[in-house]
Formats: C-alpha cells, sequence, structure tokens
C-alpha cells in the first residue's frame, strides 16, 4: 500500500542544510497497523509528512497503491538525464492522493466555529459532495466515533479524546483508503488513549484502513500495531513484525525504547 525507497529529506536552513531523513526504506502492506516509533527529533513527523507530500522529499521514492507519487534519484554518473528526472504528483493529482489518505495530529485542530457535525462534514464540503451525502456520512461517522449526542456541540465543550475522535472521524470523512495518526494519543490520559486505540483498531478491522502511527510511547506500539519500524536520528534501524522486533530487539535504542514502557494497559 505504501512503499518507500531510499527516502532522503535535507531542510535548507539559514546557516546549513539539515538532514531530517536519510536512506529510509518502508512497506506498509494493506491493512497494517505500522508503528514508527522513536525519540523526539528522530525524524518521525517529517517522514509521515513526505508520505502525504505535505513535505517534498529531496531523494528517493513514495509509491501509494502502486502509483509513484514522488520520484527523485541521483545517478552516479551524473550525466544520465532519465534518471535525475523528478516525479512528483501535482494540481488535480495532488488532491486526489491526499483524498486517499486521511491524517491526524496530536492536537485535532478542529474549526472552532464549527459544531461536530460541521467539523466532520469540512472535507466533504471541500470536495463538493452534495449535502444529502454529506449528512448521512456524517451520521455513519457520529456513530462510528460514538459522537451522536454531540453533534450539534462546538469543540470547546468537548474533552480532549472526543475533541481526537472527531478529528479521527473528519479524517475518515472522504472513505481514504489510508490514515496517518502523528502522536494521536500523546496529548491524553492513559484511559483516553486506550480509548483512541481501541476506535483506531476497530477503523481497521471494520473499514480496512491501512494506519500507519508515529510514535514515542511503545505502549501505543504493543496495543495496536502489527508491524514497527524503529527510527533514530534519521535512519530506520530496525523493522519487521511487532513479535520479533519486541521479543529480538537488536539495537540499543529499541531496547531503551522498550524501557520507557508506561505500562501495558492491556
Ligand atoms: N522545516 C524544517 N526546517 C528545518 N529543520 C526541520 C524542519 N522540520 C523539522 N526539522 C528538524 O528535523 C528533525 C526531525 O524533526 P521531526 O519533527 O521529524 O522529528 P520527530 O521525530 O517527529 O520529533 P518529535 O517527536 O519531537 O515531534 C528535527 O531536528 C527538526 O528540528
Amino acid at each position: 500500500m505504501i512503499r518507500i525507497q531510499n527516502l532522503t529529506k535535507v531542510f535548507k536552513t539559514e546557516n546549513s542544510p539539515f538532514t531530517a531523513l536519510e536512506n529510509v526504506s518502508l512497506h506498509v502492506e494493506s491493512e497494517d497497523i505500522y508503528g514508527i516509533i522513536g525519540m523526539s527529533g528522530a525524524g518521525k513527523s517529517t517522514l509521515v509528512r513526505c508520505i502525504n507530500l505535505l513535505e517534498e522529499p529531496t531523494f528517493g521514492e513514495i509509491h501509494i497503491a502502486g502509483q509513484c507519487v514522488f520520484r527523485h534519484t541521483i545517478s552516479e554518473n551524473s550525466e544520465n538525464s532519465a534518471q535525475n528526472e523528478k516525479i512528483r504528483l501535482v494540481g488535480r493529482d495532488l488532491l486526489e492522493l491526499r483524498r486517499e489518505i486521511g491524517m491526524i495530529f496530536q492536537s485535532p485542530n478542529l474549526l472552532m466555529q464549527r459544531n461536530v457535525e460541521e467539523n466532520i462534514g469540512f472535507p466533504m464540503e471541500v470536495a463538493g459532495v452534495p449535502k444529502e451525502k454529506i449528512q448521512k456520512r456524517v451520521n455513519e461517522l457520529l456513530e462510528l466515533v460514538n459522537l451522536q449526542e454531540k453533534a450539534r456541540n462546538y469543540p470547546s465543550q468537548l474533552s480532549g479524546g472526543q475533541r481526537q475522535r472527531v478529528s479521527i472521524a473528519r479524517a475518515l470523512a472522504n472513505t481514504p483508503k489510508i490514515l496517518l495518526c502523528d502522536e494521536p494519543t500523546s496529548a491524553l490520559d492513559s484511559l483516553t488513549t486506550n480509548q483512541i486505540l481501541d476506535l483506531l483498531w476497530d477503523i481497521n478491522q471494520k473499514l480496512r484502513v491501512t494506519i500507519v502511527v508515529i510514535t514515542h510511547e511503545i505502549d501505543v506500539v504493543k496495543k495496536i500495531c502489527n508491524k514497527v519500524a524503529v527510527i533514530d536520528q534519521t535512519k530506520i534501524v530496525e523493522q519487521g513484525e511487532i513479535g520479533q522486533v519486541l521479543l529480538n530487539p537488536c539495537m540499543e535504542i529499541t531496547r531503551q525504547l522498550l524501557m520507557g514502557t508506561r505500562g501495558n494497559h492491556d
């Protein structure tokens, strides 16, 4: 579903170029719940933002559902212009890609002047979906995230967990195949964290949505992921099936992340 090869991201800064990702390769299969775990500053958010091209990679390849959405490779022979060619989705194709990929963040960023159902319906309004269809889909999503009773409430009247539920429903509005979650539970207490993780699990099971979860918390990975990649200082240092990586960690950083556990809430 998501195939990334040799992805490198170099930010231009005032002083000098800053490399945030180096030669990252990973393969997320359809219906995976794929965890990407690492310490602060490792490059997790940059990686997830490259997947939906919110951030333009510097080099590498990204394929989503079999389609090449980004490719910029350098040939050893710099005269070989074919290999230096850059492919990047733009315009309508980029909009379509973004509709296939929902995204949620640590802070839900809801529209404060709109109530819950208007927030959930917003991406469909932007996509020009007729009103009756929007209302039907909003009702389905309210049921999915169990917020029917809060449909007319405003974000300021909701708890952090409820706001995150609204953002999940909004991210699913246009029925994406992929849901990217950037630290979805980092601002929540452990009970609410578990409720949100249960919801993501349900979404994966019922709607067959492929999920990528960025986190620094090993408990999040343990609870819902079937695969995990460990990222450390710009590079993926370990990846595989969850049992294999957690039971036999090869790298010191994985052992450190495992020791940082808050306790298993299963
Ligand atoms: N636009 C930017 N310009 C320059 N450097 C950046 C930019 N965005 C991120 N970085 C740097 O890239 C590195 C990786 O950042 P990133 O946000 O991907 O890390 P992270 O693993 O998600 O960390 P955290 O868990 O703290 O959010 C950091 O050193 C950060 O300062």
